[in-house]
C-alpha cells in the first residue's frame, strides 16, 4: 500500500542559544486509514516533528513526502496551497474565531483554497457538522459553546477541505475525560470509515493505547 506521509532521514538543528540537534534522523511511514499516536517525554521533538510534518516549518533536513509527492523544498505558496489541501489540523485550543459563527468558522478554510462556490463550500460545511452530530449549532458563534462542542467544530473544520491526513497536537489536553473520549470516538471513525490517516501527538497513554501504532520518541529519535 502506498503511504499517505512518509518522512524519511529528517533532521533538524536549532542554532540559537546554542547549537542543539533535535531531530535525529527520524523516517516512518503513514498509511491511508492509520491512526497513529506519537508519545515521548516533554522536550523530546514531538512538536518540533509535527511542524515539519506538517510543511509548516521548512528549515530541516531530509525528505518529506505526501501523497508521493516529494514536498521538501517546494515554494511557501505552494506549500500553503498542499496544506489547506492535504492536511487538516486540530490543535489543543480550537483557535476558532469567536465572533463568527460555528458555519463561518468551518467553512474558513476552503474559503481559502478558493476551488468551490459558495454554496458548495455551505453545503459541505453543513455536511461535516451533521457526520459530527453538531448540525444544530451551526448559527451559534463560537463563543457560546462549551469546550467540547468548540472542539468538535474545530475537527469539523479540519475536515471540511477533504484532507488525505489529519494532524492534532494534543487535541484532547484540554477536555474533560468525556470529551476527550469522544474525540478518540469521531478520530476512530474517521479512521475506520472513511479511511483517513490521523497522526496525533499526545500525553495521554489512554488515548494512544487505543489507536493503531504508537511512535514513542526519546531525545529526538524514534525508538519504537
Ligand atoms: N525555537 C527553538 N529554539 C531553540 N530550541 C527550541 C525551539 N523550539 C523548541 N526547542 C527545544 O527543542 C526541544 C524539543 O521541543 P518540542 O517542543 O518539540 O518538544 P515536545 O516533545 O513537543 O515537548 P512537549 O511535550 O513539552 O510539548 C526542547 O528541548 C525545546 O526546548
Amino acid at each position: 500500500m502506498e503511504p499517505i506521509l512518509e518522512a524519511r532521514h529528517i533532521n533538524k538543528s536549532f542554532k540559537k542559544p546554542v547549537l542543539f540537534h533535535v531531530l535525529k534522523d527520524i523516517s516512518f511511514k503513514i498509511h491511508k486509514g492509520e491512526f497513529t499516536s506519537i508519545m515521548g517525554k516533554s522536550g523530546c521533538g514531538k512538536s518540533t516533528l509535527l511542524y515539519i510534518l506538517s510543511t509548516m516549518d521548512t528549515d530541516y533536513e531530509g525528505e518529506l513526502y505526501l501523497n508521493n509527492q516529494l514536498i521538501t523544498g517546494a515554494e511557501r505558496n505552494e506549500l500553503s496551497q498542499i496544506r489547506n489541501k492535504h492536511i487538516g489540523f486540530v490543535f489543543q485550543f480550537h483557535y476558532l474565531l469567536p465572533e463568527f459563527s460555528v458555519l463561518e468558522n468551518v467553512m474558513l478554510p476552503a474559503k481559502k483554497l478558493a476551488e468551490k462556490s459558495p454554496e458548495e463550500i455551505t453545503h459541505n460545511a453543513i455536511e461535516k457538522l451533521k457526520v459530527l452530530n453538531i448540525e444544530h449549532l451551526a448559527k451559534k458563534r463560537a463563543s457560546q459553546i462549551s469546550g467540547g462542542e468548540k472542539q468538535r467544530v474545530a475537527i469539523a473544520r479540519a475536515l471540511i477541505n477533504s484532507p488525505s491526513i489529519i494532524m492534532g497536537d494534543e487535541p484532547t489536553g484540554n477536555l474533560d475525560s468525556h470529551n476527550a473520549d469522544n474525540v478518540f470516538t469521531i478520530f476512530r471513525e474517521l479512521s475506520d470509515l472513511e479511511h483517513l490517516s490521523l497522526l496525533v501527538v499526545t500525553h495521554d497513554e489512554d488515548f494512544a493505547k487505543k489507536t493503531d501504532r504508537i511512535i514513542t520518541m526519546e531525545d529526538g529519535r524514534i525508538i519504537t
